[in-house]
């Protein structure tokens, strides 16, 4: 197939390469009955299965070496267990197909395995992934989880979660492309955190076979099949233009007339640091903690392991702002400790106990992260602003600023806007805490009543929806009126054009994946505030979203 497939450009960026898939979770294979006569050659599949998946063991192996290949080496080894294939071949005899033999053997390994003391259940995960390598080899489906591959790719994906993602090596993704997923799905954030060009929204994009060679435009939202070489050269020759223009833009974020926009980095975690830096951010706007907690192997992490994580990253911005939230766990980002974790608990979880919903029924996790973060700024000259998410009113804002008081941080605490509720209120939530920081996706989210994760209903999500831009514009007045700041922190501070509308609306700060602040300070540097306010005016005054983009594009192209 030669086509031009249109989604919606979530990272900037041309990637060009052959497409892997993100398998899907594995499936427990049927338990479906084989006829006697048939057993001899379902026996022959499940021997050749497992010697197939043994030899890409030992292969892979041999091309990591170190620690990966003892590792891979005795993950061969569990594939080529002779009492495992006996177990097999036994199912098999008594009517079961390959794969459900093969699913069920290792099920009693397993258990055998995680009985037997520390050191060998420490290697169930070990078996579980051979286990997913045998049946999704007998199945003939793709492996599940991140696929393997030793060339860097373009990953395909029906949609990605934050645990699918936490395994990904970013050397080797070129970008991505999703069926599902918004603007402001975890897939855009992570594409935008690893500075990797990504389309999201994509109907049939997990359709294209493995192997096709794509050209993804994350900022048109453009996926070309199989281009040819001249498609080729006029893409990376306009990602080229692009990256020269931005190149000459540097310094502090501020309008060509010199209204100072801080411009803020969203990570994850230190690792996400260096590129902050590298992208000339002056401080952290968004600090989501949640990665750490959701590393943690089922537990919340202890004070001392967090306070030296968020040393870390204090350290690394002397005389600069960081801002951190406390964990948001639940809905997209549940956590087993924390969050109601089956559907009948919580039939609706972006609706339910999430955010600081969750901390306030756990107060000792909200008092261990506020306390870790009281010793992590000690001594140390950064200016240190802890806020809260999923704020819905004053009440909440208090009980927050509270848990800070009683935890003995001298940061200043704010409220994340994320909930329209906070938005309407925001004078009151200010006389609780000292700033305002808006969370667009979710504000969008419960505006328009549309789940983030679902690509079908990205159409509401788009952050400019001119009722959006009303909650902004509420938030940015009231925190103007009491003489307090009030930053964006969701993905809509990423678009450029964008940017300026929000600037013009009165937010005080932008902060975004450290890959768009080149875009939005060279979009800034551009602009007067007096155009950006009447780029703002025209935007609100649309009925709907595309209509607000052309309406800012219009006023701020001169046109
Ligand atoms: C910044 C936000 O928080 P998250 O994307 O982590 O929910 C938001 O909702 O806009
Ligand atoms: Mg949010």
């Amino acid at each position: 197939m030669d086509a031009k497939l249109q989604g919606v450009g979530v990272s900037h960026g041309v990637a060009i390469g052959e497409v892997r898939h993100m398998g899907t979770a594995l499936l427990e294979p049927p338990a479906r009955r084989i006829a006697p006569g048939e057993a001899p050659r379902e026996q022959a599949r499940a021997r050749q299965a497992a010697e197939a998946v043994a030899a890409d063991l030992v292969a892979r192996g041999n091309l990591a070496g170190g620690e990966a290949q003892a590792v891979l080496e005795a993950q061969s080894l569990m594939a080529r267990d002779p009492e495992l294939m006996a177990d097999i071949e036994r199912r098999i005899a008594v009517g079961s197909t390959a794969e459900r033999a093969a699913y069920d053997a290792f099920a009693a390994y397993r258990a055998l395995l995680a009985g037997a003391g520390d050191y060998l259940a420490g290697r169930v995960a070990d078996l579980d992934d051979v286990r997913n390598r045998m049946v999704a080899r007998l199945l003939g489906v793709p492996m599940p989880g991140v696929p393997d591959s030793d060339e860097p790719f373009v990953l395909l994906a029906r949609d990605l979660a934050p645990a699918d993602t936490a395994l990904l090596d970013p050397s080797l993704v070129l970008g991505f492309v999703t069926e599902e997923g918004g603007p402001t799905s975890h897939s855009a954030i992570l594409a935008r955190a690893l500075g990797v060009p990504a389309v999201v929204a994509l109907p049939g994009a997990v359709e294209l076979p493995e192997g096709t060679l794509v050209a993804v435009d994350g900022s048109s939202g453009e996926v070309v099949v199989n281009p040819d070489a001249a498609e080729r050269a006029e893409l990376a020759r306009a990602a080229e233009e692009r990256r020269a223009a931005l190149a000459a833009a540097a310094g502090p974020g501020a309008t060509s007339d010199g209204h100072k926009i801080p411009l803020l980095a969203n990570i994850g975690g230190p690792a996400d640091v260096p590129a902050a830096l590298e992208a000339g951010a002056e401080g952290v706007g968004l600090f989501r903690t949640e990665f750490l907690f959701l590393e943690s192997d089922g537990r919340p992490p202890s004070e001392d392991m967090q306070a030296e994580v968020y040393r870390q990253v204090l350290q690394a911005f002397p005389e600069g702002r960081v801002v951190v939230r406390v964990l948001d766990a639940g809905a997209d980002k549940p956590l087993a400790f924390l969050t109601p974790a089956t559907p009948a608990e919580e039939p609706n979880p972006a609706l339910g106990v999430r955010g600081l919903r969750a901390l306030l029924d756990h107060p000792g996790v909200l008092l261990t992260q506020l306390r870790a973060l009281a010793r992590a700024a000690e001594g140390l000259p950064v200016y240190l602003e802890v806020m809260a998410p999923m704020v819905a009113d004053r009440a909440d804002a208090r009980a927050f600023a509270d848990a800070c008081r009683e935890a003995g941080l001298r940061a200043r605490a704010g409220a994340m806007v994320e909930i329209p509720s906070a938005a309407l209120r925001a004078r009151a939530v200010l006389q609780e805490v000292e700033f305002l920081s808006l969370g667009t996706n979710d504000l969008a989210q419960y505006a328009f009543a549309a789940d983030r994760q679902v690509g079908a209903v990205s159409r509401l999500q788009d952050p400019w929806q001119p009722a959006l831009l009303d909650l902004v514009a509420l938030a940015a007045e009231a925190a103007k009126a009491e003489g307090k700041s009030c930053g964006v922190c969701g993905e809509a501070a990423a678009d450029p054009l964008l940017a300026c509308v929000l600037t013009g609306l009165g937010v005080t700060s932008l902060s975004m994946a450290a890959s768009a602040l080149p875009y939005v300070r060279a979009a800034l540097a551009r602009h007067t505030l007096a155009q950006c306010e009447r780029a703002a005016a025209a935007a609100r005054a649309a009925e709907e979203a595309e209509e607000a983009r052309a309406a800012a594009h219009s006023v701020l192209s001169g046109e």
